[in-house]
């Protein structure tokens, strides 16, 4: 197929833009049924007039229903309780393939029962297992052995050729179970699950990728079911040209769409960040995503207390690319909300790694983006965490260390002795990952402690009182983020528009919720509406910091992004707005 030369119009509403383009794709395609184009089908949907002017005749079973009949028999066969989540995402996957509107209207209308299938935790699992899980691609596989120049031509085989949203990673961190190769393409496809579903990016404008630069987990690379080039890893030049080919290659297809970089493990993370972020429109997610769902919830968590942001104290447990963007976020929100400097809101934090403490005497043995973190106030050199907790007496604790269940009863003692109502935020995914359980984390602080975890856990139960953990996942920014960064036409997303992104976030949280129920973050069910005000919020600051490329301000911020989301029916729009 010849790339497409025509230039997408982003500030046209959703559903004008999409089905001409879908429709010209499949003509394309010759006699191919409209049926089995996944974005166009209607399954059962498809009315006795269409299935006539369509020749859909005997193709489908007899009855017509509705999206909502469709969506119900989905979701009575997710909810067999024989059925394990794995199992789940599959059928979920499977829908994706053949009905994509219908899978986007079960994951809207049910988003906190199957966000968790379909999203971590169990996305995790479901990478680990692709290999043999695998049916169909959903993405694209692009490999820096058999594609490497020629990236261009090879995207351009994508066959909806308007895209606005692009979520890539390298398999190389996958959440915290380490280097998945190929296989670890589930994360781009459950991100862009829900970008459509979170803010309302157009389906057809959503491409998830995994660049293959190989695999150093020697049991992947030989499992005879292994989808991915069987290499050791690129390093080097090697790697770092293959990037540049790549995001070039991204850049001039689709001048406007916005690549946002995933579960690159962290060495590789920061040097892509800093060398493409002004070239092109993207962020990555782990750093600058987390970045900003973060810092939100420690401003609430820090009104709660009746903290003033620059006296409160943070222990980072962990200090990877998420750690040190999230201490970098709350940084610059400090210097650019609290008009203090870099360096006195750097004094808030104290980085922690599988060394202990970091801190200046460790010296250049120190990778860049531990240095700009590191302690330079003489603070003693402390290993064990409860020590560094005494010591500290940190307002929060924020764990992305992908360690596990590591942190103890007395870890969490030290740390309500020192501060009535801590933050407790074991953040590393999937679920066995957490550094504590939510139950942990209730019982052994007696209630006092205010809980987020990465994942979603259950309520708990603790002395009469029922405590629902709030989820400090990157999933209530990214959507916004890359949805206000497209409608305003941004041509770089800088600091601002992440600072806008928390602010918004934490604004999005009542004070009855704060107050009455300890909660941080929105429920995921009013994920929708939501993602709406980070976007909102998002193309606001874009505008106002420069890097709109609108002619004119629209009066409305809100209303412009809420009139250009897309819905799979107009009855998801209705039933998200009275959630
Ligand atoms: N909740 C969310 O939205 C997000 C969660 N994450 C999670 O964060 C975790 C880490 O991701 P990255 O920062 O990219 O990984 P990374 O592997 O670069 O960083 C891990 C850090 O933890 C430290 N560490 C490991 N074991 C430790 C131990 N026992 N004690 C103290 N420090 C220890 C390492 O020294 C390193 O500094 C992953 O599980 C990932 O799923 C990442 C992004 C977003
Ligand atoms: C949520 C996410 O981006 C991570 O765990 O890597
Ligand atoms: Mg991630």
């Amino acid at each position: 197929m010849k790339p497409s030369s025509s230039v997408m119009d982003v500030t046209k509403p959703g559903d004008e833009r999409s089905r001409g383009e879908g429709i010209k794709a499949v003509e394309e395609l010759g006699s191919m049924p409209i049926i089995y184009t996944p974005w166009l089908n209607k399954g059962t949907n498809f009315s006795e007039s269409e299935r006539r002017e369509k020749h859909l005749d005997g193709l489908l079973p007899p009855v017509i229903e509705t999206l909502d009949d469709q969506a119900a028999r989905l979701m009575t066969q997710l909810r067999n309780e024989d059925l394990t989540n794995l199992q789940r995402n599959n059928i979920l996957k499977q829908i994706m393939a053949t009905h994509t509107t219908l899978f986007y209207k079960a994951l809207i209308e049910n988003i906190e029962e199957l966000a968790p299938i379909v999203y971590t935790p169990t996305i995790g699992e479901a990478c680990q297992r692709w290999s043999t899980l695998f049916r169909e691609p959903l993405g694209m596989y692009i490999s820096a052995f058999r594609h490497r120049g020629r990236f261009d031509e090879v995207l351009g085989n994508w066959p909806n050729k308007n895209v606005q949203i692009i979520v890539v990673t390298d398999g190389s961190r996958i959440l915290g179970l380490g280097d998945l190769g190929t296989n670890g393409i589930g994360i781009s496809i459950g991100k862009i699950a829900l970008y459509v579903a979170a803010v309302g990016f157009h389906p057809e404008h959503s491409l998830p990728i995994v660049l293959d630069m190989g695999c150093n987990r020697k049991e992947l690379r030989e499992d005879g079911l292994y989808l991915g080039e069987r290499r050791e890893r690129l390093e080097g030049e090697e790697y770092y040209a293959a990037i540049d080919e790549f995001c070039a290659a991204v850049k001039r297809r689709w001048p406007h769409a916005l690549l946002q970089f995933e579960d690159f493990e962290t060495s590789k993370a920061f040097k892509i960040l800093e060398a493409q972020r002004s070239a092109m429109l993207c962020f990555n997610d782990d750093i600058q995503g987390t970045g900003a769902v973060v810092t939100s919830g420690f401003i609430n968590g820090m009104k709660y207390q009746g903290t003033r942001l620059r006296d409160a104290r943070v222990v980072f447990y962990g200090a990877g690319s998420s750690a040190v963007g999230v201490a970098k976020s709350i940084v610059t929100y400090m210097h650019k909300t609290e008009g203090i400097s870099e360096e006195e809101a750097r004094a808030c934090i104290y980085m922690v790694d599988s060394k202990g403490l970091i801190t200046d005497t460790r010296g250049d043995e120190l990778p860049e983006h531990k240095q700009e973190m590191a302690r330079r106030d003489g603070v003693p050199d402390m290993k064990d965490l409860r020590e560094i907790v005494e010591y500290v007496k940190p307002h929060a604790l924020i764990g992305l260390s992908a360690a596990g269940p590591v942190w103890t009863e007395p870890i969490v003692q030290a740390l309500c002795q020192g501060t009535e109502s801590p933050l407790v935020f074991p953040l590393s995914n999937p679920t066995p990952k957490a550094e504590i359980s939510a139950e942990n984390a209730y019982s052994w602080s007696k209630g006092r402690c205010i809980f987020a975890g990465g994942s979603p856990f259950k309520p708990v139960k603790y002395d009469g009182q029922t405590f629902v953990p709030g989820q400090a996942n990157n999933v209530f920014v990214f959507p916004g983020i890359g949805f206000g960064a497209i409608m305003a036409k941004a041509s770089s997303v800088n600091d601002e528009m992440f600072v806008a992104a928390a602010a918004g976030l934490a604004d999005a949280v009542s004070e009855a919720e704060l107050r009455g129920d300890k909660r941080l973050y929105p429920q995921i069910s009013n994920l929708r509406q939501v993602s709406l005000d980070v976007a909102a919020a998002v193309a606001k600051a874009a505008w106002d910091s420069g890097v709109s490329q609108l002619k004119e301000a629209p009066a409305d911020w809100r209303a412009y992004v809420e009139e250009r989301q897309w819905w799979p029916d107009h009855a998801s729009k209705q039933s998200a707005a009275t959630a």
